[in-house]
């Protein structure tokens, strides 16, 4: 089956670039996008490079000031309809998301609400960036603080949430009266094409979002060189992102980075099992382990050790694993075969160590870049799983005994994005969530992400926040207005 055959609206699998306003690249290289349940190759998309960003800059460039000059109420109507579009079309967004990235279509239906939901934030949020009035140090002062767009912001964005981390970023920058030039992983176009093509029939002015696709270091390239951008911000590997700040560096740009995690996963003696269990499934394996904030290693008291881990591998076990298309499906495909094989690295170095696989542990017989959902147990310390961040469905068991023993284990890493612990105790509850170094926590809760709450990190997890009121911010300068003699 055809992924235009799946669509109600054909005209949402766009597959050109999106600069200026018009659509274009028909003449460039083509570069292949493939399904990776498949390995198909579902669309081509061109392959630009540093002239066509430059142009899609100089466009932004021109856009935001009128775009700025504009009422907020303004900003946020169009912003709206883009929503209502957004979700309008939920199933054929979903679709196209589901055949470029692999995750199961329900889940894709749920990035496509989420990554929706940032637009409708946003929306609201516009109307309300409000500057402030400070008691002044001599009565014929004032102190006036203004706050006003940054002006044109680039974003580079990854392959694991294909529209949720382009509108992540994109909706806050539009409200506050910016212009954005994304360039969106080039595994993953066609989400961020559809994303643009809605945000056009909403009424979004030319020049104000465009996508560009092809050469990410010419690309990258030209975004953290040019004097007219003035914000970059970024979600991907912690590698590219450092790239990205030294680039940045010689413009001074404002930056943001969501970069790569570790995340402790703790389970205290007075836990509720069964509810660690079904949290620790929904953050392990959610996007086939293949999200930032995915738990990386678990950590379990002693005298529940055994408990968890036997029913955390039953559970495991029942994983349905398979294209995102069919039905009932929990786990697609990873993203490509080097993912697979980080994977099995991390496997094949555990059962060197002495820990032992309790479910999966291998390729899956459906082939391509299926793997078996897997839990390992008697996980040690200086293991490659405890260190790096697997991004892929293993699941290392590691015991604990005491809770200053658990924190520092989960701080023993240079990164520090999400955590998560279930107790029943209140003080540890306290305790614990002030002494993780990390930006998110959940507390008896395994999926955390919302579009109303500050997403970041500590460490080299990045810098920045997204969501809520504070994504808002990162789009906005602050202007200090000293009015003397009144
Ligand atoms: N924090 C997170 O959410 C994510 C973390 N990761 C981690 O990173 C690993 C590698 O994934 P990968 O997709 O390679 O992540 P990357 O950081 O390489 O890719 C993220 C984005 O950066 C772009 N990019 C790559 N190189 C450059 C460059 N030199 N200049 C400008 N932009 C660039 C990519 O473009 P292009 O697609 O064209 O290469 C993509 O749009 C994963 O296995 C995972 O561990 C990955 C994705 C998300
Ligand atoms: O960086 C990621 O993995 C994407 C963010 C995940 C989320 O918003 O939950």
């Amino acid at each position: 089956m055809t992924l235009a055959s799946r669509l109600k609206d054909k005209t949402l699998l766009k597959t050109r670039c999106y600069i200026g306003g018009k659509w274009v690249g028909e003449d460039a290289r083509q570069i292949d996008v493939q399904d990776p349940a498949t390995g198909d190759v579902i669309a081509q998309v061109p392959s630009l490079g540093a002239a066509e960003t430059r142009a899609a800059i100089e466009s932004a460039n021109t856009a935001q000031k009128a775009w700025a000059a504009r009422p907020a109420k303004d900003r946020s109507v169009i912003l709206r309809r883009w929503f209502d579009l957004m979700m309008q079309n939920q199933d054929d967004l979903a679709a196209i998301l589901t055949a470029e990235q692999g995750k199961p279509l329900a889940e894709a239906k749920g990035e496509i609400a989420y990554a929706a939901a940032f637009i409708e934030f946003y929306a609201e949020e516009a109307k309300r960036v409000y500057g402030s009035i400070v008691p002044a140090p001599a009565s014929d002062r004032r102190i006036v603080v203004l706050k006003q767009p940054v002006g044109v912001c680039a974003a580079i964005t990854p392959w694991n949430f294909p529209a949720a981390m382009i509108t992540r970023k994109a909706a806050p920058a539009l409200a506050s009266g910016c212009a954005m030039v994304v360039k969106p992983a080039t595994m993953t176009p066609l989400s961020a094409f559809a994303l643009a093509e809605l945000a056009e029939r909403a009424g979004l002015p030319a020049g104000l979002l465009s996508i560009v696709t092809g050469k990410a270091g010419e690309i990258g390239g030209e975004l953290t060189s040019s004097a007219l951008v003035r914000k970059v911000t970024f979600t991907g590997s912690t590698e590219i992102g450092k790239d990205l700040m030294r680039q940045s560096a010689s413009t001074v740009k404002k930056i943001s980075l969501e970069l790569g995690g570790n995340a402790p996963f703790l389970v205290f003696d007075d836990a509720d099992i069964d509810a660690a269990v079904e949290g620790a499934v929904a953050s392990k394996y959610r996007n086939t382990g293949q999200t930032c904030i995915c738990t990386n290693r678990f950590l379990v008291q002693a005298g529940v050790y055994d408990e968890f881990v036997r029913k955390l591998a039953e559970k495991v076990a029942t994983l349905k694993v398979g294209s995102g298309f069919e039905e009932g499906v929990a786990q697609g495909p990873l993203i490509e075969m080097a993912a697979v094989e980080k994977v099995e690295e991390h496997v094949a170095d555990a059962v060197a160590g002495g820990a032992k696989i309790l479910t999966g542990g291998k390729r899956h017989a459906k082939g391509g870049t299926f793997f078996e959902p897997t839990v390992i147990a008697g996980m040690k310390r200086g293991m490659k799983a405890a260190q790096e961040e697997t991004f892929g469905p293993l699941a290392p068991v590691f015991r604990f005994d005491t809770e200053e023993e658990a924190i520092e284990m989960a701080n023993d890493t240079p990164f520090g994005l999400a955590s998560y612990f279930y107790t029943r105790d209140i003080g540890r509850v306290w305790r614990v969530a002030e002494a993780l170094e990390c930006g998110l926590v959940g507390v008896n809760a395994g999926l955390i992400s919302t579009e109303l709450a500050p997403f970041g990190g500590f460490k080299e997890s990045g810098v920045g926040r997204e969501g809520g009121p504070w994504g808002m911010e990162e789009f906005l300068e602050v202007k200090y207005v000293a009015m003397a003699g009144l």
